[in-house]
């Protein structure tokens, strides 16, 4: 099915993971496994490397210590759309499809923008960029979507939408990793808050 976990065997493991960005240690000593339908909530304060953990998780940074494991595709969805702006919305989600599969339409569908597929990218709303960028992981296929901060400039019923998406996806053996200062409605989601040094635990919610 697209938009869910295609792999039955998907995990990521982080095992004493340290991450240094500009000279300094932002922080050490995290560890989590997380297999088929498990979720995690990163939080913490502003600048104390919640996006750097994705960027870890996704391997698009280095680890200064320990291990990361991860078995799947994996999908980072960020701030930045990825999405052509001077292309309409279906058209733009459509050269993601032809590279990763899955139906641009169903994706808009899913997102609740079934009837925005002609707008160009540039005229979307921050909310419905937001979406659009969901549009494009729930597409991917990807069995481990790494989402940063989904929530920024959702309505409560896109909010409502977003968590039906990760609960979808979690309920097809996909993993959901979470960066959030929002107090997104994941049931049973792990929990990791970066604060300090010492209290980089995760616990169960
Ligand atoms: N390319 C980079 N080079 C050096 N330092 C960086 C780089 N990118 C980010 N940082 C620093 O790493 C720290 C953590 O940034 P990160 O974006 O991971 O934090 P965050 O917890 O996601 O913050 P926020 O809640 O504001 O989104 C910040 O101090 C930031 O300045």
């Amino acid at each position: 099915m697209q938009g869910s976990g295609q792999s039955t065997q998907a995990n990521l493991v982080f095992d004493g993971v340290a991450c240094r960005r500009g000279g300094r240690t932002l922080f050490a000593d995290v560890s989590f496994v997380l297999g088929p339908g498990d979720a995690l909530i990163v939080s913490g304060p502003n600048g104390v490397g919640k996006s750097s953990l994705l960027r870890l998780a996704a391997g698009l940074l280095e680890t200064t210590e320990g291990r990361i494991e991860r078995s799947g595709a994996i999908a980072l969805a960020d701030e930045h759309p990825a999405l052509d702006l001077t292309l309409p919305l279906g058209r733009a989600l459509g050269f993601w499809v032809g590279l990763d599969g899955g139906d641009a339409g169903v994706a808009l569908s899913a997102v609740g923008m079934a009837h925005l597929g002609e707008v160009p990218v540039r005229m979307l709303s921050t909310g419905q960029r937001r979406r659009a960028t969901l549009a494009r992981t729930f597409a991917s296929g990807a069995d481990i979507w790494l989402l940063d901060e989904p929530g920024n400039g959702l309505d409560v019923a896109s909010v409502t939408m977003l968590e039906r998406l990760i609960a979808g996806h979690r309920g097809c053996g996909g993993i959901v990793v979470v960066a959030s200062h929002q107090g997104l409605n994941v049931p049973g989601a792990k929990l990791l808050h970066l604060g300090s040094l010492v209290s980089n635990e995760v616990t169960n919610a």
